[in-house]
């Protein structure tokens, strides 16, 4: 007889906004006068997922797999660390069951790019696109998103793996 192990994971990131530096949120370059500052491209929304992979996994942070003191992540395209986070997830016996995003960002204006961003990541991350999901808000003009300073993203990531409660575990 099977049972079904499901676990839930978060994450967050922050990243400051900076002049000479493309946007790329969730895989896809955003039109925006600023991009973000950060040691890879700093892709906050999909920092925030590998998170909460990595969390529903058991497997700590972006900052243990990924570290910023080491020169083969400057300016990595993210989608590289999600796809290695969704590797990792795999070989672990779990898969992912949704994910919900949200990106905090008083501009520029993504309600156009909501199903561009979760397209590109369940491609990353070789899932149905109907199984992720980005909303966008802004912070009402409120804090350092309000003031233009950053944008911040959250999301949350279901995982279930099948297991055999005949197979005793060491
Ligand atoms: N950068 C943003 C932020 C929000 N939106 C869209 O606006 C709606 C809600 O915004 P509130 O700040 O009033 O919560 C929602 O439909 C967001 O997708 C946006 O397009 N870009
Ligand atoms: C992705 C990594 C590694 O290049 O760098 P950053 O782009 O600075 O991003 P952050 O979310 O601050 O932390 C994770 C880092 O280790």
């Amino acid at each position: 007889m099977e049972t079904l192990d499901i676990r839930i994971g978060m994450g967050t990131d922050v990243h400051a906004f900076a002049t000479d530096r493309d946007l790329i949120l969730g895989g896809v370059m955003i039109d925006h006068d600023m991009g973000l500052a950060g040691h890879s491209d700093a892709d906050v929304l999909i920092h925030a997922v590998c998170d909460a992979i990595l969390g529903a996994a058991g497997m700590g942070d972006i900052g243990d797999l990924f570290p910023d003191t080491d020169p083969k992540y400057k300016n990595i395209d993210s989608r590289i660390l999600l796809a290695t986070c969704a590797r990792n997830l795999a070989q672990a016996g779990y898969r992912i069951m949704n994910l919900d995003c949200t990106v905090f960002a008083q501009v520029p204006k993504l309600g156009h790019k909501k199903q561009e961003m979760a397209a590109s990541m369940a491609e990353t991350l070789e899932i149905s696109p109907g199984c992720v999901n980005v909303k966008a808000t802004t912070t009402e003009h409120l804090g350092f998103i309000g003031r233009k300073q950053g944008i911040a993203a959250q999301a949350i990531v279901l995982i279930a793996a099948q297991t055999n409660p005949n197979i005793r575990e060491t």
